[in-house]
């Protein structure tokens, strides 16, 4: 499994310069916990290492390769669980899953839902349509995705809200295999995720500070970049 790695990363969103000069570094098995207050960035960064928002300035590397030479291998690298639930209301818990499954390629795609249910502990909601879950219930679904359609890299943004203790400690074991695997991790937080041996990132560190000339950035490009 590559390394994968930031070096200068610099994101504007609108005419807001979020972090500048930022570098990270996940090895295979790794896990890194971006924190910070809200709007420091947190979301923003996970964005920027999915392929969803180009950076303003510098580069992501997978391995040897430069991430932005081949945007759409990256993407099949990585699995995105953000704050948005992406379950469609009119097909089940299990049928949502199985869309991801079959879109990742997996020979059975509704067994590989009905496993993933079993192991996020909630097999009983397989047949319940989508706009009929609870918070939890569709944040354990999305979780689940993570295992119905696998991916080396998670990118997790604030994965445990609305969920209970229980599934914390069930989406805490999910991480380590995970990891044990090679697999990689980066997910935001403003609680407590057990991750032994992760790196926490603060992106408060990474605010332009007063010293920067913010109109070098906003004179080339004052717009968002489009996904
Ligand atoms: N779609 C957008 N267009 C323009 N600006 C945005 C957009 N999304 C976020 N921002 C701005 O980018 C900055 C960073 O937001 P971001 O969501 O990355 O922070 P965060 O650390 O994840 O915050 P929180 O802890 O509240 O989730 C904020 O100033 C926010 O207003």
């Amino acid at each position: 499994m590559p390394d994968f790695a930031g070096f200068a990363l610099t994101c504007l969103r609108g005419d807001r310069l979020v972090f500048t000069g930022l570098d990270f570094h996940l090895a295979p098995g790794g896990a890194l916990v971006l924190l910070g207050p809200n709007g420091s960035g947190k979301s923003s960064l996970l964005r920027v290492m999915g392929g969803l928002l180009k950076p303003f300035r510098g580069e992501l590397r997978w391995g040897d390769a430069r991430v932005s030479d081949d945007p759409d291998a990256h993407r099949a690298n990585v699995q995105y669980v953000g704050h948005l639930d992406a379950v469609k209301p009119v097909l089940s818990a299990a049928e949502n899953l199985a869309f991801w499954a079959a879109m990742a390629g997996a020979a059975d795609p509704m067994a590989r839902a009905r496993q993933a249910l079993d192991r996020l502990g909630v097999p009983h909601i397989a047949d319940v349509p989508g706009r009929c879950l609870s918070a939890g219930q569709k944040r354990r679904l999305n979780l689940a995705r993570l295992l119905a359609a696998p991916a080396p890299l998670w990118l997790l943004d604030e994965p445990t809200v609305a969920l209970d203790r229980a599934a914390i400690a069930l989406f805490e074991g999910m991480i380590a295999d995970h990891r044990a695997a090679g697999g990689m991790v980066a997910l935001s937080t403003h609680t407590d995720i057990a991750t032994p041996g992760g790196t926490d990132l603060h992106l408060d560190r990474f605010a332009p500070d007063s010293g920067h000339d913010d109109d070098d950035f906003l004179d080339e490009d004052g717009e968002e970049d489009a996904p």
